[in-house]
């Protein structure tokens, strides 16, 4: 079975994420390109990783008008990368049009929609004019995202559960803001380890610092497939 593993690949040039991949199996993980290496490095790169047989999350969280955000998804897909993401905050004529933009393409990439950023806890969310529980707004966008015909949500592990009751087992929710047991939690608030994002019922777990930072990181990324 392929691993429910993404890297995160936060790097600032094509040659250091380079080098953290060559060691790396397909069959172990999933990477994810942002924007501060799609910025640096450029859809070659990303071409590239798909050359080497990764399935290849392009995170861009696109945000903008249905039109302009409708014509980026289908340039994504074109890259054969496997997931791409809008934001679910563009509204459900967003991410109908990024939807129906999908449609031509044989293999075309998952869709999925960010809900409420893992950064984010009450009080954050409150500054933006959202005065919702962050697991309430996440419930509500998820649910947005869904009768617009995504294929899943970026959201945290701690609203996992709440979410597979409304929403079912298809849909796809993709977990960043994991932390693996001691490691340090950074500038993200609704946290949880793998194996409590696994009990919880997640699709994909992303991973960027804990892995990327790390002294050993194929001991890490082997500790969090099997907590997987
Ligand atoms: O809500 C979100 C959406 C995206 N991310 C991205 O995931 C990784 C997490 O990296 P860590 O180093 O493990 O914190 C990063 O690329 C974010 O841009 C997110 O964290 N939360």
């Amino acid at each position: 079975m392929s691993s429910r593993l993404i890297i995160a690949l936060d790097f600032p040039t094509a040659e250091q994420a380079l080098a953290f991949v060559k060691p790396l199996d397909p069959q172990q993980c999933k990477l994810k390109v942002g924007f501060e290496l799609f910025v640096a490095a450029g859809p070659d790169f990303v071409r590239a990783l798909v050359q080497q047989g990764f399935a290849v999350f392009l995170d861009l969280k696109f945000h903008d008008i249905p039109n302009t955000v409708a014509s980026a998804c289908k340039a994504a897909a074109q890259l054969g990368v496997w997931m791409i993401n809008v934001h679910a905050s563009g509204g459900a004529k967003m991410m109908q049009a990024a939807q129906q933009a999908l449609q031509g393409f044989e293999n075309p990439p998952k869709l999925i929609a960010v809900t409420v950023l893992t950064s984010m806890d009450k009080a954050q969310l409150s500054g933006t004019g959202v005065n919702a529980d962050p697991d309430q707004q996440v419930l509500h966008l998820a649910r947005l995202a869904a009768d617009s015909g995504l294929d899943g949500v970026v959201c945290s592990a701690q609203e996992a559960g709440l979410l597979r009751k409304a929403l079912g087992d298809d849909f796809l929710l993709v977990t960043p803001g994991i932390r693996p047991e001691g490691s340090d939690q950074g500038d993200q608030s609704r946290v949880m380890t793998p194996a409590q994002a696994r009990d919880a019922g997640v699709s994909y777990v992303v991973v960027g610092r804990p892995i990327t930072q790390a002294a050993d990181p194929l001991a890490v990324i082997a500790q969090i497939n099997a907590a997987l």
